[in-house]
């Protein structure tokens, strides 16, 4: 079988916001039908990288190519689902009516709404208003309003912040099953321990890409099963080359 195109593919990616430089010269790609990891501690730029890949952010300099498209191109709005650390779905609708609605504007069937619903455990809700959920409850609603537009790109911003560690568990098998029919997703963490459950991981730390490997290879590169303990010994590792770059950084700010 001839390998899957990759499914995102970023150059030399560059983003400022508010003239702070947020990712800095970014190279790596995504293959398709996988499960990526995108780690890294708070602040290192995680959701700003996955806000370019969906269209959202402005790109500095650089290229990031979606599904063989710029990304944020319009042919592009069907086949990439985002879900955001804040849940985005309408407190005053029910569970059903909110997967409905955003299942509409891709023309989902009712037996989507329903497959969407059970595949983030609220079948028994279904009926119940969102405003009446749990907080874990209500963010399952927003990836189940991803889930029903059945989108080849899934970017999930830490998708399974409190929930409890058999929902945890269940919708890590969920992605997973995604991942086997073709899906590719984009997975971003800052619990390390989830890095096993992924195919590849990207290390991100202050704007720059420390490394692109997989769990094993994390494993080993940091010593360690432990996969947190593995990445700290990969973060004092790198250290003096971050420095580096935000010195050589600096310099070109002073001259430029
Ligand atoms: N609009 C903005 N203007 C300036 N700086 C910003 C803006 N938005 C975010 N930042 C900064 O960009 C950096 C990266 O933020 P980002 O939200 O991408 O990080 P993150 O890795 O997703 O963090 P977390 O895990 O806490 O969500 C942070 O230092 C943040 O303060």
């Amino acid at each position: 079988m001839s390998p899957l195109p990759a499914a995102i593919e970023a150059t030399g990616l560059h983003v400022s916001r508010s003239r702070t430089k947020i990712l800095r010269g970014l190279n790596f790609t995504v293959d398709a039908g996988r499960i990526t990891g995108l780690l890294g501690p708070s602040g290192s730029g995680k959701t700003t990288l996955m806000r370019v890949i969906v269209g959202v952010q402005r790109v500095t300099r650089g290229t990031v190519t979606v599904l063989g498209r710029p990304a944020g191109s319009a042919p592009l709005r069907h086949d990439v689902g985002y879900v955001t650390q804040g849940a985005s779905v309408y407190a005053d609708l029910s569970v059903e009516a909110n997967v409905r609605y955003f299942g509409a504007m891709h023309g989902a069937t009712a037996a989507d709404v329903a497959e969407a619903i059970a595949a983030v455990g609220l079948e028994s809700l279904a009926r119940q208003k969102a405003a009446d959920l749990s907080g874990g409850q209500f963010s399952r609603v927003s990836l189940a309003c991803a889930l029903v537009a059945h989108p080849q790109l899934l970017v999930l911003d830490e998708p399974t912040v409190g929930l409890d560690p058999v929902l945890r568990a269940e919708l890590w098998e969920r992605f997973a099953a995604m991942a086997a029919t073709g899906t590719t997703l984009l997975v971003s963490s800052h619990v390390m321990e989830e890095a096993s459950h992924c195919s590849s991981l990207l290390l991100l730390r202050d704007g720059l890409l420390l490394a692109q490997l997989t769990p094993t290879e994390l494993a080993q590169r940091g010593r360690s099963e432990d996969l947190e303990r593995a990445f700290l010994t990969i973060i004092k590792t790198v250290e003096p080359s971050i420095d580096g770059a935000k010195r050589g950084q600096e310099e070109s700010q002073v001259t430029s």
